[in-house]
């Protein structure tokens, strides 16, 4: 199979709560509380292997949750995702604990995606210096700056080698250089034909890295396809959205989602 990745309409549900109070009663009472809100409304689409894909759309248009959701981090509420081989996620919040130790989340990552103890020590040494933190690795990661973090992230995910690699804006925090050091690493994760999808509001980095663009709007997919035939409508919706107004920006979002069929 050539298909990497098959998502088939993905929709997710969230429930906004005014009060903590809403979130309990919600859970514990037959009666539904809170006011629900689709992050994603039935996206599907499709990676070949070896596809590197970006992920563009304004705030809140859903590329992390859809991203959360392909690596298997979040639950869709509806649809399927098909994965051909493991995807690990890179993003800048990327599931470290806290109060462990730089060291103690490498191990506990690796022992989690199914490495022996001699493996995981065999990948230390190199995960470390990827992560440019011989300094810190045994301190608390909730002493690290959100670079730090970005780093042993990145420094992690790209060790165990996935078959599909999701970036979520993991490279915008952090130095210049090791952002070049990362993109570096994903170019030659790129020749190795592996699958990547690379979440970022930087139309360079995509420009540069990208072939294909899902460009999601208000939860649904507003244009998925070649890089070249993308990116410049998303760069002239931009330049015009930009120039709205509040209120002009609300009645194109509420046009948008009237044009949207029903989905459930
Ligand atoms: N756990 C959650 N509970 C409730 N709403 C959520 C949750 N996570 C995300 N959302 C909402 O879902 C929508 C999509 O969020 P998401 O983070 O996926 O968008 P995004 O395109 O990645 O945004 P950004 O570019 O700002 O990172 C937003 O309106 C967000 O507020």
């Amino acid at each position: 199979m050539n298909k990497s990745i098959i998502a088939r309409n993905i929709s997710k549900k969230y429930k906004l709560y005014k009060k903590s109070s809403e979130r309990i009663l919600d859970l514990i009472t037959p009666k539904s509380y809170g006011e629900e809100f689709w992050a994603l409304r039935d996206v599907s689409f499709q990676a070949e292997k070896g596809d590197v894909i970006g992920f563009i759309g304004i705030n809140g248009s859903g590329k992390s949750t859809l991203s959360n959701i392909v690596a298997g981090i979040v639950p869709e509420t509806n649809g399927t995702v098909e994965l051909n081989g493991q995807a690990a996620l890179i993003a800048v919040s990327s599931g470290l604990k806290n109060d462990l130790t730089g060291r103690q989340n490498i191990e506990l990552k690796c022992l989690m995606l199914g490495f022996s103890k001699k493996q995981i020590e065999e990948m230390e040494d190199d995960i470390i210096e990827f992560a440019e933190l011989e300094q810190f690795i045994d301190q608390p990661v909730k002493s690290y700056s959100s670079g730090m973090k970005s780093r042993l992230g990145f420094a992690i995910s790209v060790s165990v080698d996935p078959d599909i690699l999701i970036i979520d804006e993991a490279l915008s925090v952090g130095d210049k250089a090791f952002a070049e050091k990362s993109l570096a690493k994903m170019k030659e994760f790129k020749e190795q034909g592996k699958t990547m999808i690379f979440v970022s509001h930087s139309i360079g980095q995509m420009k540069q890295f990208c072939e294909k663009i899902l460009w999601l709007e208000y939860g649904m997919v507003k244009e998925f396809g070649n890089v070249e035939e993308v990116l410049p409508k998303y760069e002239a919706f931009i330049d015009n959205f930009k120039k709205m107004s509040k209120v002009e920006k609300e009645a194109y979002r509420k046009e948008a989602l009237e044009n949207h069929d029903v989905f459930i």
